[in-house]
């Protein structure tokens, strides 16, 4: 039922099946999307989803998870469901500091027991670091700078440097010194507006502007555009009060899920159900991905309708805690009963 629904929506996208597995040769291009995210769906800090207006009407259309939950276990009988999440905004509720974005004990409670009976991984747009010092699990998989920085099981090849040793697999490391020579020319640039800061995220530069009075956001907005427009090498998307710049290669969360996918030793599996969990617009990309394998369960994290091709919801990071709960249980009751 649910692959039929799912198949169907595709369909209705215009979706078709042209995706393979293996990790996508690294190629330079121009930015194609101009994400825009800024209505986040937080209101001074508390969510008021029943108030928006049309969410019935886009909860309908993206059924919640927590709903659907029994019909997402059906599906998954007899298959390996792997795990991905994104982190801000999903794993963390979104604040005004972005270094105060903690994981509630609960949350990492959860996400540990899920790590135990399915392969579970972080995709964020944070410096890979980062994201695990927030996470501080070791039963997880972390990919930063949104899948640029990608630390992946052991017996991936890439993942090895000539000695053999486990590295992580990072396509734009070549970029590396550009990137930190436009992160302090990013600096000079918004020094002078009040609130705006630059967060490094090794392979991506953040520049925050949640902070910044309304009336300066357009311009930061354009000294930002200027700086990038000149520059081939580098591509801007915005997030949820955030600007993002990046180096301008073909590489993006969906790639990421593919790469970790592919390193799990699930490329040429057909029944792999990859379950990927997100809110912003650069999750849409791994949505793609699993709605391409038309398997799997593509979950948008919003308290307000948005444009996505996530099939399924969960309004915050509150749910996303209890459909997680949710699926450790029903794993652990799965295995106690075939004992
Ligand atoms: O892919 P993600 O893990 O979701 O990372 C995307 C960006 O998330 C962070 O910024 C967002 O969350 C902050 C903390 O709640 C908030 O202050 C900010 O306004 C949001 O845009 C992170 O700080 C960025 O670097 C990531 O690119």
């Amino acid at each position: 039922m649910m692959m039929r629904r799912l198949t169907k929506f595709n369909h209705t996208m215009g979706f078709q099946i042209t995706h393979s597995n293996r990790p996508k040769k690294v190629k330079p291009f121009s930015c194609p999307t101009n994400y825009n995210d800024n209505n986040d769906g937080t209101n001074g800090g508390s969510l008021i989803p029943d108030d928006v207006p049309g969410y019935a009407s886009w909860l309908a259309k993206h059924p919640s998870a927590l709903n659907m939950f029994d019909s997402i276990t059906k599906e998954a009988k007899g298959k390996k469901m792997v795990v991905f999440l994104d982190y801000d905004g999903t794993l963390s509720p979104i604040v005004d500091d972005p270094d105060k974005a903690f994981m509630s004990a609960e949350m990492r409670k959860a996400v540990s027991e899920v790590a135990k009976h399915f392969p579970t991984s972080i995709i964020s747009g944070r410096s890979r670091e980062k994201v695990k010092e927030f996470v501080q699990l070791s039963n997880v998989y972390y990919a930063g700078s949104h899948g640029l920085d990608i630390m992946a099981p052991p017996r991936a090849v890439k993942a090895c440097d000539k000695k053999g040793n486990e590295g992580a697999f990072q396509p734009a490391k070549l970029f590396l010194p550009e990137i930190q020579k436009m992160s302090k020319e990013l600096e000079d640039t918004i020094r002078e507006i009040q609130g705006a800061r630059i967060e490094d995220n090794k392979f991506c530069i953040s520049v925050h502007y949640r902070q910044v009075p309304s009336k300066d956001h357009e311009l930061l907005k354009e000294k930002v555009k200027y700086l990038v427009r000149d520059r081939s090498n580098f591509c801007l998307t915005e997030g949820k009060m955030v600007l993002e710049v990046r180096p301008a290669i073909e590489w993006n969360k969906g790639d990421a899920l593919n790469y970790l996918l592919d390193t799990l030793g699930f490329s040429n599996a057909k029944d792999v159900l990859p379950l990927y969990i997100g809110d912003d617009r650069t999750d849409e990309d791994a949505f793609k991905v699993i709605a391409s394998r038309r398997e799997g369960f593509p979950i948008i994290v919003s308290s307000i309708p948005k444009d996505t091709i996530a099939w399924l919801s969960l309004r915050d990071p509150s749910e996303v805690l209890a459909f997680l709960l949710r699926l450790a249980k029903w794993k652990k009751s799965e295995i106690h009963f075939f004992k």
